[in-house]
């Protein structure tokens, strides 16, 4: 059989399936593969956000998994596998990565999030092999992803609670299983089906004689990181056919042909083009022209010092209205964007290609465009853009954050080093000061409210509630998606006069916002306007522990038992040491406030201290999470 002899290669190793998953113990038993199952206790909980694509996000979950199996074999049971396989699968849709539903609710929000519409299924895969060398554990990590399309048919509100109730939902990413009642909801699939069922078998096999019958050293130009092997297929081979038959040769091979570049000293160079040139034996990555080999390559880092330049980009990019005109145009040359935009055309054609590589745009032969996302996030007039918190990301944490050093030694924000004013009264002297300053801070918090409010109005059932008070509520986008999926709440959004002078072009044009009603105020000095349910979205997050004792004990005191109280903001681990965005934003806090970000139990003593009971906190995966309580 022409499979044989690479699933023969694992037969003498003892091969451990990380995982829990019935169905791939299922896919890879079909093909008669032995191995012990050892599901792994590393939990799901890396920071999507830190990862540029999801697929990373699902590769690194997989090796993840497979390594704490890995160590906890060698170290707890004193038994070093040979080889350890761990696996994650996920799904993806407009943006946003789901994975098994926590509860129905979460199950139907995911459904009706598929519904109608085609979605991504990717698989990441990591194959550890493991070595114990003076009872230390040594570690040699492949990994590589799948991706699948699949295209859900429109689901009607009976199906889909159907589906819910029928259990099958519960342990599956997306929260659906193709492989069974989920089947009936598919139009088609493009790609591995057994990929989204949670292993993809085929990469997988070709993965395996990538590592065990590596192609003889002179074609080692043709290998491409993470592609299929230059094999195109792993049907015809045998075991005559290899005089390797160890993953660690044939890394080995690599080192040294990377050695040889090093000291021929031209040609390919990794700022060079990614051409593989001839001479040039080695294998290529992806867009940079980086040579990476994955255990050696500080990529992470090289990652992160590069982040400033793209958040840059970017940030030019919709500075200089270069999506608002692609969005218009449709296609267009680097010269006609540079004339436009009155900028010079060497300078807006680098801008473009960076652009371009960082999937911001797309570029043809026809000239340059707007991706789907840039459409939707990137073009100001969009109705989910984020331009205003990227325009305040430039003007105002920008400057700030060029002063990190100094609130780190000082422990203290940094406006008057940014902008030669002191902030003695926070939102007065630094988001208000000036018109246009005021202008752009409300748009910023308009758009980082916009992306958030679905999830955080949905992360509770809040329908028992009958009126609300979003204090300091801003533009009201919150509450104008709370009195969308409640129909029966009236929202009140209080907030400082400067704020609510300048609502008005926020509303959302054609839509009935009649129970959202704005009264100007301070919540520190003045009567809160009364309600069931008090809200309080990015405000704890701006003050000491102190000023939150003021306010939280002000809002107690207006709430009757059992009148909620709902906050939204980035949670962190309790150890925080998991949540990068979120620990990143506490640091955004620093440099322009005297607030913080808080853990889940830093916030439930806070509420607890002053007579609020049942703390729930919802992490949502979103740029917010929500936090409900009651009054007892
Ligand atoms: C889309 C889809 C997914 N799944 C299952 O969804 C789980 C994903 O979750 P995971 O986190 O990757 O794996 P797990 O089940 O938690 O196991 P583990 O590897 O131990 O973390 C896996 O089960 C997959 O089969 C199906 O059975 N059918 C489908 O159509």
């Amino acid at each position: 059989m022409a499979l044989k002899p690479v699933l023969g290669k694992l037969g003498s190793k003892r091969v451990v399936l990380a995982s829990a998953s019935p169905r791939r113990q299922e896919i890879l038993c079909n093909v008669g593969l032995r191995f012990e199952v050892v599901p792994s206790w590393f939990k799901e909980t890396l920071e999507k956000s830190s990862f540029a694509t999801p697929y990373k996000y699902a590769i690194e979950t997989a090796k993840q998994k497979a390594l704490e199996v890995a160590n906890r074999m060698h170290v707890k049971h004193l038994r070093t596998p040979d080889i350890v396989i761990g696996a994650d699968t996920i799904v993806t849709v407009d943006e946003y990565i789901l994975e098994k539903p926590v509860d129905k609710q979460d199950a139907y929000r995911m459904l009706s999030r598929l519904s109608g519409k085609e979605h991504s299924v990717f698989t990441g895969v990591a194959i550890v092999h493991c070595n114990s060398k003076d009872n230390r554990l040594e570690t040699e990590v492949t990994d590589f992803y799948e991706e699948t399309k699949v295209k859900f048919a429109d689901l009607s509100e009976e199906l889909l609670w159907d589906y819910i109730h029928s259990g099958e939902p519960m342990d599956k990413a997306g929260g659906y299983g193709i492989q069974a009642l989920g089947g009936m909801l598919v139009e088609y699939v493009h790609g591995d089906f057994l990929n989204v069922v949670g292993f993809p078998l085929n990469h997988f096999c070709k993965k395996l004689v990538e590592l065990y019958y590596p192609p003889p050293k002179h074609t080692l130009h043709h290998i491409k990181h993470d592609s299929v092997p230059s094999v195109e297929t792993f049907e015809n081979i045998s075991d005559e056919e290899s005089d390797s038959s160890s993953p660690i040769q044939y890394k080995d091979a690599i080192k040294m042909d990377r050695s040889k570049l090093h000291s021929s000293g031209g040609g390919c160079s990794p700022g060079s083009s990614n051409i593989i040139k001839p001479n040039c034996m080695v294998p290529v990555e992806n867009w940079n022209g980086v040579m990476e080999n994955p255990d050696k390559f500080p990529s992470k880092i090289v990652e992160l010092l590069d982040g400033f330049r793209a958040s840059k980009a970017l940030f030019v990019a919709s500075k200089l209205k270069v999506f608002d005109l692609l969005k218009n145009k449709g296609v267009l040359q680097s010269v006609d964007v540079a004339n436009t935009i009155n900028a010079s055309v060497c300078g807006t054609e680098r801008l473009l290609d960076a652009c371009a590589a960082l999937g911001l745009l797309e570029k043809t032969i026809q000239g340059y465009s707007n991706t789907d996302s840039a459409n939707t996030y990137l073009a100001s007039d969009s109705e989910d853009s984020l331009h205003g918190y990227i325009i305040h990301s430039n003007d105002h944490l920008w400057p700030l954050f060029t002063h990190l050093e100094s609130a780190v030694k000082e422990g203290t924000m940094q406006n008057y080093r940014a902008f030669g004013k002191k902030s003695e009264n926070l939102f007065q002297d630094s988001y208000y000061q000036s018109m246009e300053v005021k202008q752009r801070f409300m748009a910023a918090m308009h758009s980082i409210a916009k992306l958030t409010a679905k999830d955080v109005a949905t992360a509770f059932d809040l329908s028992q509630f009958r009126s609300a008070c979003d204090l300091g509520g801003c533009t009201g986008a919150l509450a104008n998606e709370l009195v969308q999926k409640y129909p029966n709440l009236k929202v009140t959004v209080f907030d400082l006069p400067e704020v609510i002078a300048n609502v008005s072009h926020f509303q959302p044009v054609g839509q009935h916002t009649a129970p959202v009603t704005f009264t100007s105020g301070d919540f520190f000095k003045d009567n809160l306007p009364a309600a069931d349910l008090y809200i309080l979205s990015r405000i704890l997050h701006d003050w000491t522990d102190e000023k939150i004792h003021v306010l939280l004990s002000k809002i107690s005191a207006a709430c009757k038992p059992g009148c909620g109280l709902l906050l939204s903001e980035m949670v962190l681990d309790d150890e925080k040491k998991n949540r990068s965005t979120a620990l990143l934003q506490s640091l955004n806090m620093l440099v322009q406030t005297e607030g913080k970000e808080r853990s889940g139990s830093e916030y439930q003593s806070l509420l607890e201290h002053h007579g609020f009971t049942s703390v729930k906190i919802r992490l949502t995966g979103n740029l917010l999470d929500a936090i409900f309580c009651t009054k007892c």
